[in-house]
């Protein structure tokens, strides 16, 4: 076995099942973990605390400096209008540079990483030794978000998370910078028929045999 460290690539749309994957492979593989995500929220988390406009670059930009990975936290974070607020100043060029630049260091982690995402393969890790594109239908992603939400305690109409799925679908895939999609090298895991061990099986399934080839394992 090698001693290069793995880093594995995570993306797809929301709530596609991306970072409950990223996280069981983490693990698995004893690998730090890193859910971009977490970075566009907290920029857009510090312009909605402080009354300033999503579409402000200046304070944008100011806010992107200021998020900090050792200090993400995925409950203040989680609310569905900050996952809405996040996927517009995604769309900045100049926080998309400043995080990913934070993020390129977090992948550099001595023992390895899995970063999840929605441009890892194509923008942040090119030369990831795995990637992913995980994906399921946007009817099935809506049911999960929306279950996942009653099972917290939440109310949700599945009509309503449909639409927004769809809305964040098209910003992600539609913006000029760094658009969500598979790279090139990615393994396509539709995961629209497969629970959440039958998805971790058949990505283990994918790191395992990209690392026998490559000489990893
Ligand atoms: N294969 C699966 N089968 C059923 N439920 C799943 C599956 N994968 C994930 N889930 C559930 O779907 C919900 C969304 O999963 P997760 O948060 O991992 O998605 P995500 O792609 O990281 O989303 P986002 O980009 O919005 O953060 C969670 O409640 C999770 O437990
Ligand atoms: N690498 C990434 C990760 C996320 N985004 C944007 O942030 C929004 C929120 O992400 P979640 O994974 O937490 O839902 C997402 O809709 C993207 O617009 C990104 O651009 N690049």
């Amino acid at each position: 076995m090698s001693n290069t460290p793995l880093v594995i690539a995570i993306d797809g749309p929301a709530a596609s099942g991306k970072g409950t994957l990223a996280r069981r492979l983490a693990d698995y593989y004893h690998l730090a973990h890193l859910d971009t995500g977490l970075t566009y929220r907290a920029v857009a988390h510090l312009l909605l605390a402080r009354g300033w406009p999503l579409d402000d670059t200046a304070h944008a930009v100011e806010a992107a400096r200021l998020v900090d990975l050792g200090n993400l936290d995925r409950s203040t974070l989680a609310a569905h209008a900050v996952g809405e607020a996040a996927s517009k100043v995604a769309v900045i060029p100049e926080v998309r540079r400043i995080l990913v630049e934070k993020q390129r260091a977090f992948a550099n982690t001595p023992g390895g990483a899995v970063l999840d995402g929605r441009d890892i393969g194509t923008v942040v890790c090119p030369n990831a030794d795995v990637k992913l594109y995980v994906t399921a239908s946007a009817e099935v992603r809506a049911k999960r978000r929306h279950d996942e939400i009653e099972a917290n305690g939440g109310q949700a109409d599945l009509g309503e998370i449909l639409a927004d799925i769809r809305r964040r679908d098209e910003r992600d895939t539609g913006r000029a910078d760094s658009p969500l999609k598979p790279a090139v090298d990615a393994h396509l895991l539709d995961t629209s028929e497969m629970d959440i061990e039958a998805a971790f099986l058949a990505a283990r399934t994918i790191v395992d045999d990209v690392m026998a080839t490559r000489g990893k394992i």
